[in-house]
């Protein structure tokens, strides 16, 4: 059996150049979680959490420090390497969904296996139960501009467990949502470690959603407290 997916962060530091010089954006950030555990990354405006996600998703590499998915360093990756394990690896749910105006719902959650060829049988089949999960299953041939927000949210959950990644990354998840809407979507979101035995790390301004997750950590002046 393979083992459980674990994800390990240290000493990461983030700096951008502006014209007055570097603004340091984190220092020192060290993470440890494994598969099961959600985790919610809250902090001030600007304290940091978009580049932090950015660079857990392997979107954007750190100046120092390393992370560590399942055992693997991907910032030793070459890129094309580096494309593949993010997509095998990482499955990102994002405040505005992101989905292909011009794919149906099953289309836009088989995409990361349409990125790389055919979706095999069992990639489709998979695609069905998880539809069913999200109970979507019965809008799999509509578009997203016929869907509601939640809906579209949903439909990217999905999307995100396609692969089985080790890790869920979400950005305001519930971000454009009503309250009530917000709550199941949260709902959901909160079954994804337990039944996909994912590791979910979500970036939010909503004490509820936050309040959700089995741990909270606070980025204040880039770094994690
Ligand atoms: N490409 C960039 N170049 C220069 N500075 C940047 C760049 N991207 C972000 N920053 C700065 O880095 C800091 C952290 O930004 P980041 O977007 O990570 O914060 P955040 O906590 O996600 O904020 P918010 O909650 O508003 O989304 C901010 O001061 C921002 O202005």
């Amino acid at each position: 059996m393979e083992s459980p997916h674990s994800l390990l962060v240290e000493h990461l530091s983030k700096s951008y150049p502006t014209a007055t010089g570097p603004l340091q954006v984190l220092h020192d950030i060290g993470l440890e979680l494994s598969a099961g555990d959600s985790l919610a990354i809250v902090g001030p405006s600007g304290s940091g959490k978009s580049t932090l996600l950015q660079i857990l998703g392997t979107l954007d590499h750190p100046d120092d420090g390393t992370i560590t998915i399942d055992g693997q360093d991907p910032f030793q990756l070459n890129d094309k390497d580096l494309a593949a394990f993010r997509n095998q690896k990482i499955g990102f749910i994002f405040q505005d969904h992101h989905l292909l105006p011009q794919l149906t719902v099953t289309e836009n959650v088989l995409v990361a296996a349409l990125a790389i060829g055919q979706p095999s049988a069992e990639q489709r089949e998979r695609c069905e139960s998880l539809l069913d999960a999200v109970s979507l299953a019965d809008r799999r041939g509509h578009l997203p501009s016929e869907l509601s927000g939640g809906e579209r949210e949903r439909v990217a959950i999905a999307r995100a467990l396609l692969m089985q990644p080790a890790l869920i990354l979400a950005d305001e998840p519930t971000g454009n949502l009503d309250r009530r809407t917000a709550d199941s979507v949260t709902e959901l979101l909160l079954t994804l470690p337990s039944d996909f035995g994912v590791i979910l790390i979500t970036v939010t301004h909503s004490d509820a959603l936050a309040a959700a997750m089995k741990k909270r950590r606070e980025l204040e002046d880039g770094r994690l407290v």
